[in-house]
């Protein structure tokens, strides 16, 4: 699972990048800085690790990662292509949630490709352009349905009426993940296509570094414009972030960060955010060699998760241990835990919790 940062060129895109990950991003003060898209591993900051490491204290701790991709700027023309576009579009397309960075910062000696700081028009520059791609991409489908549908096939019927809907809403300007459809269509005719406007979308303020905490004004135009789109926004001083993020000492970052009003990082609150927004959430395994973080889809069942580690251990699956993280942490330790009878033994339709702490025992 991997989260893309989009947006305008030159709008700190690289820079958050450069926030979240140790891999270093070129970012500069010109747009079209970055052509291929930078790839980094963010571990997702957890504190139920470090409480689980004090309570276990294994030889290492393995946190959970999301991946996070930083893509080339959009320009206007980008679904015809204008500024490599389509390779761009592409670079999105392979995403499964957007971060789209909007600048919220004044400061002349930034260039902005279209000459003035205005967060909307930006937002909308680079919506439409997604819109337009997805537009290709359901006019094309459509044209093979309606063949379909005109010889009296009921299901291409069905699936042309679906497609005539999505058409219609993105040429009246609106996303895809705005349109209701059932539970069936969105399954069989919607999600195939995989739509860039229908991928989960949370929208980053790049703010100066003394609107960090409190936002400004171009933060407000934001948060008023999606009110209806139902989507997170987080307010990031990127640059001020990015700069601190290159200390190593850990007391200094702390120092800089409660300077400007913070006392975590707020790129670990998008990640957190991102990690939702991806739909994952996380168990732990401990014991006393590794305390570890893993990621599953909301919903998966015991083996599905077990799945994570090694496809064996989905394949001969048998049961699972589940201890909920509260338990584990009011009883101190497994032993504690199973002698209060508070540990669960599961099935394979057991569904996964956030927090829980599995064993899974298998036979290959
Ligand atoms: N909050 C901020 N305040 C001031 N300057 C900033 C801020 N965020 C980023 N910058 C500066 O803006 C410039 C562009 O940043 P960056 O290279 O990250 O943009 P980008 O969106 O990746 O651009 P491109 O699309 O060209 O790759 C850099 O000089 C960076 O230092
Ligand atoms: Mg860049």
């Amino acid at each position: 699972m991997k989260a893309g940062i989009v947006g305008l060129p030159n709008v700190g895109k690289s820079t958050l990048f450069n926030c979240l990950s140790n891999a270093k991003a070129q970012s500069a003060n010109f747009p079209f800085c970055t052509i291929e898209p930078n790839v980094g591993v963010v571990n997702v900051p957890d504190p139920r690790l470090s409480k689980l490491e004090e309570l276990v204290k294994p030889e290492r701790v393995v946190p959970a990662t999301v991946d996070i991709v930083d893509i080339a700027g959009l320009v206007k023309g980008a679904s015809k292509g204008e500024g490599l576009g389509n390779q761009f579009l592409g670079n999105i397309r392979e995403t499964d949630a957007i971060l789209h960075v909007l600048r919220c910062f004044d400061n002349d000696n930034i260039v902005h490709v279209d000459g003035s700081v205005n967060p909307i028009r930006d937002k909308e520059t680079i919506d439409i352009e997604l819109q337009l791609k997805d537009l290709e991409t359901v006019d094309k489908k459509l044209e093979k349905v309606k063949k379909a549908a005109r010889t009296g096939n009921k299901e291409a019927q069905k699936e042309e009426s679906v497609l005539a809907q999505i058409k219609d809403a993105l040429e009246q300007g609106k996303s895809v993940r705005a349109v209701v459809f059932s539970e069936e269509d969105y399954a069989e005719f919607v999600k195939p296509l995989q739509f860039i406007t229908d991928k989960p979308v949370m929208y980053v303020c790049n703010v100066d570094e003394n609107s960090a905490v409190s936002g400004n004004k171009y933060v407000d135009q934001v948060r008023e414009a999606v009110k209806e789109e139902n989507a997170e926004v987080l307010v990031l001083a990127v640059g001020t972030e990015a700069d601190i993020n290159e200390l190593d000492d850990y007391e200094e970052r702390q120092m800089f960060l409660q300077d400007i009003g913070l006392e975590e990082p707020g790129s670990s609150k998008l990640i957190r955010t991102a990690y939702k927004l991806l739909n994952q959430q996380t168990y732990f395994t401990a014991g006393k060699k590794e305390v570890r973080a893993w990621t599953t889809k909301i919903g998966s069942t015991a083996p599905q998760a077990a799945g994570v580690i090694h496809t064996d251990f989905e394949k001969g699956f048998i049961r699972a241990e589940v201890i909920a993280y509260e338990d584990y942490v009011s009883y101190g330790s497994e032993t504690k835990v199973k002698e209060a009878g508070k540990m669960g033994v599961e099935g394979k339709n057991y569904i996964v919790k956030d927090g829980d702490i599995m064993h899974f025992l298998f036979n290959v």
